[in-house]
């Protein structure tokens, strides 16, 4: 679907950027996807960074992990603003769970294109509530292209786009897996969160 220009083109020609986001609920192989499209840029000889928010240590400390258990090396960062400076002098960007970062990741995502960047962001689109989660809406909103994937609702086998929280808390953000969270159709997302009203 996306090409990866020759190195020798990008140097030569002036560099254009863009901004593709991949979004969706758990579970629904956005870490994959992403993983899968740096893998193609780095293939292609290219400059790739990788990002990730550093409250996000589930699997590994660096290391941008799938469920699956594919991987790929990373940086953890703070602030959206340091990815700035550490990605100014890529051709490839790529940003893992997006959500997390502060509201600043949208600009910095929009200077880095400007600048030539390709950049590459992966998040969850909806909260455990089913409700737009951070800078979500705003990055679907400058993206150049949108992918939206979505997983297998382990209650019925529909496709899901939901993360039904299994655990008590109602903190927006509690690190998990599936001892908190199942993927789930927006039919058993509905009748779940009855029962928690
Ligand atoms: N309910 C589910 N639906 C689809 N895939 C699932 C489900 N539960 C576990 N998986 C596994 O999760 C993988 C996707 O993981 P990942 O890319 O980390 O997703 P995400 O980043 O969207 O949470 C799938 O390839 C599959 O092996
Ligand atoms: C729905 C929801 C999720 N989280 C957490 C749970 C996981 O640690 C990540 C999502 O990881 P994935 O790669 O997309 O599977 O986010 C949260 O903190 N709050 C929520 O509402
Ligand atoms: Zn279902």
């Amino acid at each position: 679907m996306f090409i990866e220009p020759r190195v020798g083109n990008r140097q030569q020609a002036q560099k254009r950027g863009w901004i593709e986001v991949i979004c969706g609920s758990m579970f629904s192989g956005k870490t994959e996807e992403l993983i899968r499209r740096l893998n193609r840029a780095k293939i292609a000889k290219q400059r790739v960074e990788i990002f990730k928010p550093a409250i996000d240590t589930r699997y590994h400390d660096e290391d941008v992990v799938s469920h699956n258990a594919t991987a790929i090396r990373s940086t953890p960062v703070q602030f959206a603003n340091d990815m700035l400076l550490l990605g100014s002098g890529c051709d490839v960007l790529g940003v893992d769970e997006a959500q997390f970062f502060d509201d600043a990741i949208t600009e910095v995502c929009v200077q880095l294109a400007n600048n030539g960047v390709r950049v590459i962001v992966a998040g969850l689109d909806m909260d455990f509530q089913g409700k737009p989660f951070g800078p979500m809406p705003a990055l679907l909103s400058v993206a150049e292209y949108v992918t939206k994937v979505h997983a297998v609702c382990v209650q019925c086998g529909e496709i899901a786009s939901y993360s039904y929280r299994n655990a008590v808390s109602k903190e927006k953000v509690l690190l998990g897996e599936t001892d908190s969270y199942e993927a789930r159709c927006r039919h058993c997302f509905v009748e779940g969160m009855k029962g928690k009203i």
